[in-house]
């Protein structure tokens, strides 16, 4: 069972007839909008619960403030499957804090989908991953105060202390196909990048190639990638890393379902 507090809530809902169920924020159809393998259609299942606050989560109702519906694994794959697709991606929240992700995954992989996991690296689990796209938290990420939605900073020690873990990052390059995709806010999170990747290629056996590593401009809508893209697309450049877009945000803003 992963190290976090917020699982005891989601267990308070969770239907009694079953052990196999997630807390299902939306299910939808669209086209990857980041990283290595954006433009490919993909359906994209977001589990709700989070055990960190990113200031600028652009999904906040599956970390500020959590909704979700219960489903069983079995009635996701159903669902799943009723679109044409090959590529599944399992985001969140955080969608490693759930148990019942590891079955849903392994069962994803039984019918030979190509499973992407969107996570922020905390947590290893062993599970059906075919790309690991591991986005570590920066501490541009974290909520004090000035920038927390509540308005209170009341997250930002719990979110500092458990953003980053590098037994479980070194785990996951280990284990999987993985790529690391950073949330560039300013040049100034390039240093604390360049720490972290010496600190992860320091604690895991397998190689952490430049090519791996991804600059993501921060935005949650076109006007505020319009401010940021320029700055990290420059970043990456000079540090000979990626530059990945936001493309569901280019292409439909901050849509639901997108
Ligand atoms: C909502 S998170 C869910 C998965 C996981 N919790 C994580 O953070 O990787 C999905 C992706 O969106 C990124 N993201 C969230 N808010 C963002 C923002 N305002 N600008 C750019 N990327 C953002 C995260 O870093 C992550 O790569
Ligand atoms: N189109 C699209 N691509 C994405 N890639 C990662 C996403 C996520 O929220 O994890 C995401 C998303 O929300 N939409
Ligand atoms: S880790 Fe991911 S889901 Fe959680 S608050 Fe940060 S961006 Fe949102
Ligand atoms: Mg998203």
């Amino acid at each position: 069972m992963p190290v976090n507090a917020d699982s005891d809530a989601f267990e308070a809902d969770r239907p009694s007839e079953s052990d196999t169920a997630l807390p299902i924020n939306e299910l939808f159809y669209s086209l990857q909008g980041e990283g290595k393998l954006s433009g490919v259609p993909t359906v994209f299942v977001r589990t709700s619960g989070c055990n960190l606050r990113c200031w600028f989560c652009d999904s906040y109702h599956t970390s500020w403030e959590p909704t979700h519906a219960w489903m069983d694994v079995e009635d996701i794959l159903d669902e799943i499957a009723s679109y044409d697709a090959e590529h599944v991606v399992l985001t969140g929240g955080e969608p490693m804090i759930h148990d019942e992700a590891v079955e849903l995954l392994n069962r994803l992989g039984d019918r030979g989908y190509h499973t992407t996991v969107e996570t922020n690296g905390t947590i290893y689990r062993d599970a059906h991953i075919d790309l690991a796209s591991i986005s570590p938290k920066l501490q541009s990420s974290t909520p004090t105060a000035d920038r927390d939605p509540m308005g209170d900073g009341d997250w930002a020690d719990r979110h500092e202390q458990q953003r980053i873990d590098i037994d479980a990052l070194a785990a996951l390059v280990d284990g999987y196909p993985s790529q690391l995709k950073f949330v560039v806010t300013d040049r100034e999170d390039m240093t604390e990048i360049e720490t972290l990747l010496s600190r992860i290629r320091g604690a895991a056996t397998a190689a952490v190639p430049a090519e791996d590593v991804l600059l993501m401009p921060e935005g949650t809508t076109r006007d505020e990638l319009d401010r940021t893209r320029t700055a990290v697309a420059d970043l990456a450049m000079e540090y000979g890393y990626r530059y990945t877009p936001r493309l569901h945000v280019d292409l439909w803003n901050d849509a639901p379902g997108t």
